[in-house]
């Protein structure tokens, strides 16, 4: 297991004034974050821009110092045996970096895996292993500059398992890959994890591959761990809100007061619950009898159908259509990140 203990990473910069000035700029990157990562379990990383994400797996990779707080890696400290560690680890980047272009996929990795001190007749059957296992068997021999986005993507997966690592830390892994590879390149995370057991730490700003790849989720705010739970108790805990739309033909204005009312000590609406009615504007050209569109947001959807089917009909209205849109990962993260949730 990785555990980050109360973990807190300050960047200082030098901000120059003029020729001869400069100030000093402390940025608190990460603050006291604490976080557990398993092996064969698939954790999220999430946050909006500028959150601590890349901080935080730069730190987990051994590539940057924490000010304060403490790493282990299977019980072992990262100040004192970062060498062992390095063995444990590594990390794959999503977009262009960390591969040298002129050199060919297996020069790559063949040098990457010197890097971890592996001899050169192991170093020749992992590349040829790890090369065919990712898809690029007929390309090896060609220099990375003549690859595709999802060549070289798929060719950072085989760096990033060079060193048979047990813990993967993959920053934005899809970034830029068109849909079906990014697919393909789920589907290898997901057996990492699942069928050969590496602890895999994951951000993305595809909030979908999130919730369909994470076992569990840690969503960061300014550098602050905000929560942590699955993808699914996330979303109810914070967006558990699902919004109701009806249309109703044959609306009168002495209706208002009755509804509100009625939502409230039936529904038992409460202060994170709204309701919204939207009527047709004369001005637009539309006739009165046009339906008003009502909306309300509530915990509890199906009750809410239900009861105010039977309201409906008892004041005269024809329920022209009804939808109900479940909320996802993203309204979540957007909720937390706007500190709308408690
Ligand atoms: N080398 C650095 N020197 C100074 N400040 C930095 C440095 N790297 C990051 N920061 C600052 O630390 C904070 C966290 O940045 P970080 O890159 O870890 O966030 P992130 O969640 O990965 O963001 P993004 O989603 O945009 O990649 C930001 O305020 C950023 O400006």
């Amino acid at each position: 297991m990785i555990a980050m203990n109360e973990v807190t990473k300050i960047y200082e910069t030098k901000n120059r004034l003029g020729w001869f000035r400069a100030e000093r700029v402390k940025t608190e990157a990460v603050k006291s974050l604490s976080l557990t990562l398993e092996p064969g379990q698939i954790t999220g990383l999430l946050g909006l821009n500028g959150a601590g994400k890349t901080t935080t797996i730069r730190m987990l990779s051994t590539l940057l110092n924490p000010t304060a707080g403490s790493i282990e890696v299977d019980g072992l400290d990262m100040n004192r045996s970062r060498s062992a560690i390095q063995q444990k680890v590594n990390m794959i980047a999503g977009g262009e970096r960390m591969l040298y272009w002129r050199l060919t996929g297996r020069e790559n990795l063949q040098y990457f895996g010197s890097l971890y001190g592996l001899d050169s007749a192991r170093l020749r059957l992992e590349s040829e292993r790890l090369l065919n296992e990712v898809g690029l068997g007929e390309a090896a021999d060609r220099p990375v500059e003549q690859y595709s986005k999802g060549m070289k993507q798929r060719l950072q997966i085989a760096r990033g398992l060079i060193n048979d690592p047990k813990y993967l830390f993959l920053d934005e892994p899809t970034l830029g890959l068109d849909a079906p590879i990014a697919r393909q390149l789920r589907g290898m995370v997901r057996s990492l994890a699942k069928e050969r057991g590496k602890g895999i730490l994951l951000t993305s700003h595809y909030l979908q591959e999130v919730e369909e790849l994470c076992d569990n989720v840690n969503v960061l705010n300014r550098g602050e761990l905000l929560m942590c739970d699955t993808p699914d108790r996330i979303v109810s805990r914070v967006a558990g809100m699902q919004t109701v739309h009806f249309e109703l033909a044959g609306w009168r204005d002495e209706l208002n007061p009755l509804l509100l009312e009625y939502l409230h000590a039936e529904i038992g609406l409460n202060r994170k619950e709204w309701t919204e009615l939207h009527k047709p504007s004369a001005e637009s050209g539309s006739s009165s009898d046009e339906p008003v569109r009502l909306t309300v947001k509530s915990r509890s959807a199906d009750k809410l159908i239900t009861k105010l089917l039977p309201w409906t009909a008892e004041n005269g209205l024809k329920v022209v259509s009804f939808s109900a849109e479940k909320p996802n990962l993203e309204d979540a993260i957007i909720l937390l990140s706007e500190g709308k949730v408690s």
